[in-house]
């Protein structure tokens, strides 16, 4: 049988930064941030071109183990087969192994970008596949899902795979990411979590995460209670000292604050006049940005 036919025009993919668990959610709940990676992908007669610009252009891989050709690859095979040859341009913005979903990103303009060059791509790829894509590829749904659909997602994994809803949070709610130097590979983080965790720490969180829907969608007061971690923070807290100190004292001043992701960034989600104060509080030794939250997950712009 013939494999897919592709379009000949390049295709440029968006993809928002993502702060997954937001404290007690752990591989549950994610956040699109509105900091952005922007990659242009053209189908080519032969042959693979990377070009890297910004994060990662001195150390990532330019052949077929670069993260996007493998999303790329991947959603092509999903799709009923390849094509000969690719061109890559990335402009990358979103840090790397630092918890803000970095190759959730890049696995997400993969998926979008080859559903795009893919002639019937979009018919035959619902959102729901390229969540199952990008979820095998990540291994954990929940950046995926929130890169995917924007907003705030839950993501739950059952026998057909994983699944997400989406919703967004109130308009006050303000996210603040203060970024350290040093990477911490998601990996690596996965590695320190126990096997197994007390009844009643366990139950704790389940009441936190629940608490937390309604704290980000509709009572932002709730938030410090609502981020309340058992199950991830306190476990990965040594190969991130300075980064559960700020979350402890962010914490003791009643800023919500939890560890981005599998960290080391600090996320704090204050309503829009507590800004000032979380950063002053966090003191001048944290690099501090403010993000808007992004409404609308990976997508496909204008050639510019
Ligand atoms: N834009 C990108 N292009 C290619 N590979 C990427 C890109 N972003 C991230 N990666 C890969 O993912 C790794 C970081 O993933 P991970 O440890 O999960 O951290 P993060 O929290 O940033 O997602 C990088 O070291 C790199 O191998
Ligand atoms: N639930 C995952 C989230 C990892 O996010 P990342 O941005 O650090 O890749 C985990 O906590 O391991």
């Amino acid at each position: 049988m013939a494999g897919p036919a592709f379009r000949a025009a390049p295709v440029r993919v968006r993809v928002p930064a993502t702060s997954a668990n937001l404290g007690p959610g752990f591989d549950a709940f994610g956040l699109a941030l509105g900091l952005y990676d922007d990659v242009v992908v053209r189908v080519a007669d032969q042959g693979l071109s990377i070009d890297i610009a910004g994060e990662g252009a001195d150390n990532l891989a330019r052949d077929e183990n670069h993260l996007v050709v493998r999303a790329l690859h991947a959603t092509f095979e999903a799709l009923g087969g390849r094509p000969p040859g690719l061109e890559i341009v990335c402009a990358n913005r979103i840090p790397h192994g630092r918890g803000l979903g970095s190759s959730a990103a890049a696995i997400c303009a993969g998926v979008v970008a080859a559903r795009a060059l893919t002639i019937g791509g979009a018919e035959r790829l619902d959102d729901a596949a390229a969540l199952r894509v990008a979820t095998a590829l990540e291994g954990h749904p929940d950046n995926v899902a929130a890169c995917l659909y924007g907003g705030f997602t839950t993501a739950w994994t059952d026998e057909d795979g994983p699944h997400a809803v989406r919703s967004m949070p109130h308009s006050d709610v303000a996210p603040v990411v203060f970024v350290p130097a040093t990477p911490l590979s998601t990996e690596v983080a996965r590695g320190l979590l126990p096997s197994h965790v007390p009844h009643a720490e366990a139950a704790i969180n389940a009441g936190r995460a629940a608490l937390l829907v309604t704290a980000l969608t509709a009572r932002p007061d709730l938030l410090l209670p609502a981020t309340e971690d058992r199950l991830h923070q306190d476990y990965r807290a040594k190969a991130m000292a300075p980064s559960a100190e700020l979350v402890g004292k962010l914490r003791g001043q009643g800023h919500a604050a939890v560890i981005s992701g599998a960290g080391p960034t600090v996320l704090a989600l204050v309503t829009a006049e507590r800004v000032d104060d979380v950063i002053g509080a966090a003191g001048a030794e944290w690099a501090a940005t403010r993000l808007d939250v992004d409404a609308d997950g990976a997508g496909v712009l204008p050639l510019g």
